[in-house]
């Protein structure tokens, strides 16, 4: 795999580079709640700026359906992308449109524009190759080089992470760099015991990866939005608390492998209920309950783990040696919802192992919650491309960088 440093010895003054990156940042309306994967990127995007490249930095935000959607525009983030360089950053309006060409071709050495959300346009996402490639060449067209360094989304197989790097001179940025240095530490010889904590909202994307964690971890502890569906195989009520119905059978299989297997699966034994989700925008008081994890009310939603999980699990993570850390605990956005995941960061800090925390709502609620980042062996932009780094799986925005 080739690095910007190749792409830099090679000369870029008067290239316009590509990059890649993962600005897919928590918002409220338009105002950025944690910047942390902008500032991941500024090293390469610096890099290449004082090096009199044109720089156009692209990526997705959230999921809109393949057309324009002002609610997941790029504006606010670059914004502050150039207020973190401290320079002005021009913004394309659209993707591969007017507005990105005109703004490309208006781009003098060293200048860095940032284009619309990559996922306004369907060719990004699709399942057919020909649509993604249609995509890809319109996005090559804007490029005389591509720089990959959006870590966060390099385990999807997309037109910007797959098909461009196919077409341009491709190269990694430093963010991937450092990503994979750091996960390798957890693939290679990892240090015992190791417990993974899992947790979050994309409890479909995330199940998958317990099968092969199953067969590594020393210890699995299942919270979030993910500890539902687990709850739900065991029997229990589970109200209308988040549920991935159809995995429920693969779920109680992952159940009966951890026994056998003597890994330790471990559940919430109480979680906080209320009657339904919390206002994220007023964070009025929610009132919550504490209920044993088998006793959910049928019309409540489970929302947070409970006291007594808070300190089971921190108890699982004293002796850790090596902790990956992917998901909040709860709806850590709403302070009623929040001590879960600050009871497993804080157990993090006092872990004497080596402690990483990875993807995007994690890593911003570490901040957001007021930890010290430094306290953490590393903090990783990317959820699921770790959890799937981990799994030792072929990660294809990767492997779409290899020579
Ligand atoms: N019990 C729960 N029910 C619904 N959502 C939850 C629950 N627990 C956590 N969440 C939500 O999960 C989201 C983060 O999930 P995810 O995107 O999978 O994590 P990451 O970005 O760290 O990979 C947060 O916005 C949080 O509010
Ligand atoms: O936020 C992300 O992943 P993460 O929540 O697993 O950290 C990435 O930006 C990928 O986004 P996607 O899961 O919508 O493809």
């Amino acid at each position: 795999m080739k690095t910007i440093d190749a792409l830099l010895a090679e000369g870029v003054a008067g290239k316009r580079v590509f990059v890649r990156a993962d600005l897919n940042v928590p918002l409220d309306g338009t105002t950025i709640t944690d910047d942390g994967r902008i500032r991941a990127v500024l090293p390469t995007v610096k890099a290449l700026a004082d090096a009199g490249a044109r720089v156009v930095v692209a990526s997705h935000l959230g999921r809109p359906k393949g057309a324009p959607d002002p609610a997941y525009s790029l504006a606010p983030a670059a914004s502050r992308l150039g207020e973190l360089l401290g320079t002005a950053v021009a913004f394309a309006t659209d993707t591969v449109g007017e507005s990105a060409t005109s703004t490309v071709a208006g781009l003098g050495d060293g200048d860095v524009a940032v284009i619309e959300n990559l996922r306004f346009n369907a060719g990004e996402t699709a399942k057919d190759p020909a649509e993604r490639g249609a995509f890809a060449d319109q996005l090559a067209a804007l490029a005389d080089a591509y720089v990959g360094d959006g870590f966060g989304a390099v385990h999807r197989a997309h037109a910007s992470t797959v098909d461009l790097p196919a077409r341009l001179p491709h190269y990694a940025g430093y963010l991937i760099a450092t990503e994979v240095g750091v996960l390798k530490r957890l693939t290679e010889d990892v240090k015992r015991p190791y417990v993974v904590a899992l947790g979050g909202a994309k409890v479909s994307d995330k199940l998958a990866v317990i099968d092969q964690l199953l067969g590594k971890a020393d210890r699995l502890l299942i919270g979030g939005g993910m500890a539902y569906t687990f709850l739900k195989a065991k029997g229990y009520e589970i109200g209308t608390s988040l549920l991935q119905e159809d995995q429920v059978p693969v779920v109680a299989e992952y159940l009966r492998r951890a026994e056998e297997s003597c890994v330790e699966l471990v559940l919430p034994v109480d979680v906080l209920v209320a009657d339904g989700f919390p206002d994220l925008k007023t964070k009025a008081p929610a009132h919550p309950t504490a209920v044993a994890a088998d006793a959910i009310p049928a019309d409540q939603q489970g929302l947070d783990i409970g006291p007594e999980s808070r300190k089971l699990y921190a108890s699982k993570l004293a002796d850790a040696a090596t902790v990956f850390w992917n998901g909040p605990m709860g709806v850590f956005e709403h302070p009623d919802y929040a001590e879960g995941t600050k009871a497993v960061a804080q157990a993090l800090i006092d872990s004497p192992g080596f402690t990483v925390v990875g993807g995007g709502d994690s890593a911003a609620a570490v901040r957001i919650l007021g930890f010290d980042e430094q306290a953490f062996g590393h903090i990783s932009t990317g959820g699921g491309a770790s959890l799937e780094y981990l799994e030792g799986k072929t990660l294809p925005g990767l492997a779409a960088l290899e020579d």
